[in-house]
């Protein structure tokens, strides 16, 4: 296999702010790389980096085999996450200005099609939608019908209808072999999209694999929640791992809602035991809601862990900040 979109060990630093560590992931032609993580994990610089915008200071990248500033812009198509296109153009007279650009470009309308924009067609961009104007931004990158597409949360803002539209555009394209990669916070779009997921954190790439392979990992197994009021020590009996998870106390102004009793390691086909063991020991339930794991819980083990580190390092930089400085009637 080729690599089309490469990094190698990029580091890229502003002012005191680490934004990539040493961050390194290889796309092969016609993959789609779905880059997640928390806000500030350095997805964007990443992608900036990969396709010319930012230059990292030591590493290297490569797309289509040559550096990103050198390619045939032709074969390239990128949506940077703040794109913003001139307010007084129409939806069509965007697409064509982008048209423009390149000596064998799509049809404008066809593009408008394809990202269901036919209707706003001739509606400034400023009075597009926020979802409409990112349907827009996205047909853009399509005009020039690339090879590699890089998109930097190209669904953000899109409604639910509108997200499918542009995810079965996406599968198209891979179907026809365009290489893709793109960044985003929507763990069902990185599941459904990409063939291999890239998860970053704290400026590293602390985890890369398939959706599947990520899951069996790092998403524990398969768990049953039980909404009930019941008491935890209720379940010691029950042959299944137990943990309790009530958000009721923290939440008071709420109206009380059950607590949840997650049941872990368990089948469907094993659900009939727990409920049999409910209703022999006289514990009430409001419901039962069986679950897989997916990448949103491969997200939450891996990322949640580097976040509460992070703020726990903030909160305790904060208080020997406090204690540093001056005290009340103290002059510096
Ligand atoms: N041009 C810049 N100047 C200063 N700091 C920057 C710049 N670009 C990024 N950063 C910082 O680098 C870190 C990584 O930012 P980046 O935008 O790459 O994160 P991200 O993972 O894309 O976040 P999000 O999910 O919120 O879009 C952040 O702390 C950010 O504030």
């Amino acid at each position: 296999m080729t690599a089309v979109v490469e990094a190698t060990d990029v580091a890229k630093t502003y002012g005191e702010t680490v934004a990539l560590s040493s961050a390194s992931l290889s796309v092969e032609a016609g993959e789609v790389y779905a880059l997640i993580g928390p806000n500030g994990a350095g997805k964007t610089t990443l992608v900036r980096a990969l396709t010319g915008t930012t230059v990292p200071d030591s590493g290297s990248v490569r797309v289509l085999e040559g550096e990103p500033t050198a390619i045939d812009r032709d074969r390239l198509g990128v949506l940077p996450q703040d794109f913003s296109p001139p307010d007084r153009l129409t939806a069509r007279e965007l697409l064509t200005y982008y048209a423009g650009l390149y000596d064998d470009p799509r049809d404008p309308d066809d593009v408008l099609a394809d990202v269901g924009l036919v209707d706003a067609s001739n509606t400034w961009y400023e009075n597009l939608s926020g979802g409409q104007q990112r349907r827009a931004c996205v047909g853009a990158t399509l005009v020039n019908d690339p090879d590699v597409l890089v998109l930097d949360e190209p669904t953000t803002g899109i409604d639910p209808a509108g997200r499918r539209t542009i995810w079965r555009l996406i599968e198209a394209l891979t179907e026809r072999g365009t290489t893709v990669l793109l960044t985003t916070h929507d763990m069902a779009e990185a599941e459904r999209l990409a063939d291999r997921v890239g998860l970053l954190a704290d400026g590293a790439l602390i985890a890369q694999g398939t959706p599947a392979a990520l899951v069996a990992d790092h998403a524990g197994s398969s768990r049953l929640a039980i909404e009930t009021d019941a008491d935890p020590q209720a379940f010691e009996d029950l042959a299944y791992p137990v943990v309790a998870s009530g958000e009721s106390d923290s939440k008071p102004h709420r109206r009380r809602q059950p607590d949840t009793i997650v049941v872990q390691d368990i089948e469907p086909a094993d659900i009939g035991v727990v409920v049999d063991y409910l209703e022999g020991n006289d514990l009430e339930y409001s419901g039962l809601t069986w679950a897989e794991p997916d990448l949103e819980d491969v997200y939450l083990a891996l990322a949640d862990s580097t976040e509460r580190e992070r703020t726990t390092k903030m909160g305790t930089e904060t208080d020997a900040d406090a204690e540093d400085a001056p005290q009340t009637g103290e002059t510096a």
